[in-house]
């Protein structure tokens, strides 16, 4: 089923309602927002900024146009002709009851309604609903338009349709959308992370550690493992060649040991208050919440990305997820010429000159290429095979300068195709300003990687790839195609 939506509304813009609009905004969504608050158009505008910043450069390929963003005058002006509507008001379940119930009241009768409700059972949720068969728990984690993991939960009354359909909508929006089987408060992500919140707040306030302490001890070890592997692949791996039964013999009996205080949590009383804050201040080192959120968002995409190179290119774990996406947004990108990469100039590709330095262009340019080869059928088990193409000729010509922070997409003309050469006209364009920056004219050929020598494409990927050139064929020629270096223009 295809879950792509034209228009959603949110209801609440806070911490999560606001990331919620970042990404279906990101994701080419038109969303109308309704929060009362009077600070909420400045908390949307602002994680909004940082989701522009950060979620284009999770993907080497272009996200689609933005969707349009209004805000509500009332939760029914915002829900009218939604598709699907997040309730991301604060947790108190008379307060959630009482918005979804005007919401269920006023959207349309297939809209699908999520709540990201933290812990509170969607059977109670739909207390009072007219429609209450529409209503899914869809947790997110924060950041929303970074991490893609949401979780859906099903009331007693939720029909298997709006879980069918919300998994379509949520994985259209590039997330990762789990099911839970049966409805329990807090679900899943919540009730292991209150079980380390809840260790974590002994441990300081019984002084074994601090709060920088404690972070360093999970970001140094687990917390990377964590990262890529979650909880019972790292322990299977941890019970060495014997694996996880072994693992369970040897660290089982633990559990019995009084290692925990989980059925306990300390009074939350000033004292402890005061000395949690005063070391998380501390912490922050005079960083505000804004720039904290713009490290975490760098380190975020650096992860996923790395994620996303592992396994020949395939990904793993939330990186594979970005290469689904990008696949996905590839399909739907029917505009010639191809454009198969995005991102946005950081700061590290910024040279003494103030512009994006040279050797940048030929990554992006190899980027493209391997975009294309990818698209074309030159993937790991293609290559694994014995075959590839090899880059054998590159001509780069700079058209424009392009500064940190520009935004800018590729464009990919197939000039020639045959059984051993791929002749390609690759461009880098400002996507906001259109402008051309640099071109690279690149020759490839198909080569037997064993022999070391040229030989002819698989039959299947030189129909395909000679089908790619011909719909390029009325494509004018560009003006630069075959020039050498230092010829005059005109
Ligand atoms: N903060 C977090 O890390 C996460 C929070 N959540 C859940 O998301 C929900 C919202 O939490 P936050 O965004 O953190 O809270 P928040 O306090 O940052 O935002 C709540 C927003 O709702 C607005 N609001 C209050 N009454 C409203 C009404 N009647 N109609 C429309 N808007 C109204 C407020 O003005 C505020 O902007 C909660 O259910 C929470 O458990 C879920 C995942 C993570
Ligand atoms: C603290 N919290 C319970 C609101 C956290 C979540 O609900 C999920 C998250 O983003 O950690």
């Amino acid at each position: 089923m295809n879950g792509t939506i034209a228009k959603a509304a949110c209801i609440g813009g806070g911490v999560i309602g606001a990331g919620w609009v970042a990404r279906l905004i990101l994701s080419g969504v038109d969303v109308d927002v309704y929060d009362p608050s009077p600070e909420a158009e400045r908390v949307v505008a602002e994680v909004l900024a940082n989701a522009r910043r950060s979620m284009p450069r999770l993907l080497d390929i272009s996200l689609p146009l933005p969707g349009r963003l209004r805000f509500a005058s009332s939760v029914a002006d915002a829900v009218a002709g939604a598709e699907l509507v997040q309730e991301s008001v604060p947790e108190r379940l008379d307060l959630k009851r009482s918005v979804l119930t005007a919401i269920d009241a006023a959207a349309p009768a297939d809209a699908i309604i999520g709540s990201s409700t933290s812990g509170l059972l969607p059977s109670d949720l739909q207390q009072g609903m007219t429609h209450p068969e529409r209503l899914v728990v869809a947790h997110p984690y924060n950041p929303v338009y970074l991490l893609p993991l949401v979780e859906l939960v099903g009331g007693q009354v939720t029909t298997p349709e709006t879980l069918t359909r919300a998994q379509a909508i949520y994985t259209a929006l590039g997330m990762k959308p789990v099911t839970i089987r049966r409805e329990i408060e807090a679900f899943v992500g919540d009730r292991l992370l209150e079980a380390l919140w809840r260790e974590a707040l002994w441990l300081v306030h019984d002084d074994i550690a601090s709060v920088t302490e404690i972070d360093d001890v999970i970001r140094y070890s687990f917390g990377l493992r964590w990262a890529q592997m979650g909880l019972f692949q790292t322990y299977r791996i941890a019970g060495g060649e014997a694996g996880m039964r072994h693992f369970l013999s040897q660290f089982g009996p633990a559990l019995k040991w009084p290692w925990t205080k989980l059925m306990d949590v300390p009074e939350m009383d000033e004292a402890l208050i005061t000395r949690i804050a005063d070391q998380s201040d501390e912490q922050a080192a005079g960083l505000s919440i804004r720039e904290l959120e713009r490290i975490r968002d760098d380190n975020l995409v650096a992860i996923m990305r790395a994620l996303a190179a592992q396994q020949g290119g395939r990904g793993w774990g939330a990186g594979e997820l970005l290469r689904q996406q990008e696949a996905a947004l590839r399909k739907e990108s029917t505009a010639e010429p191809l454009q198969l990469v995005s991102g946005t100039v950081p700061a590290e590709w910024i040279d003494y000159n103030g512009h994006m330095t040279e050797h940048r262009y030929l990554e992006v340019f190899g980027n493209t290429t391997d975009a294309l080869l990818e698209q074309i059928g030159v993937d790991a088990d293609y290559i694994a095979s014995g075959r590839s193409y090899y880059t054998v000729e590159t001509h780069i010509m700079h058209l424009g300068e392009a500064r940190q922070g520009a935004h800018y997409g590729t464009m990919t003309q197939i000039l020639h195709a045959d059984d051993k050469r791929l002749h390609v006209f690759h461009q880098i364009r400002n996507r906001e300003t259109g402008a051309i920056l640099a071109s690279a004219e690149q020759m490839l050929l198909h080569v037997d990687a064993k022999a070391k020598k040229a030989s002819p494409a698989a039959p299947d990927l030189l129909a395909r790839v000679t089908a790619l050139a011909q719909s390029h064929a009325d494509m004018p020629r560009p003006s630069a195609m075959g020039r050498h270096v230092g010829q005059r223009s005109g």
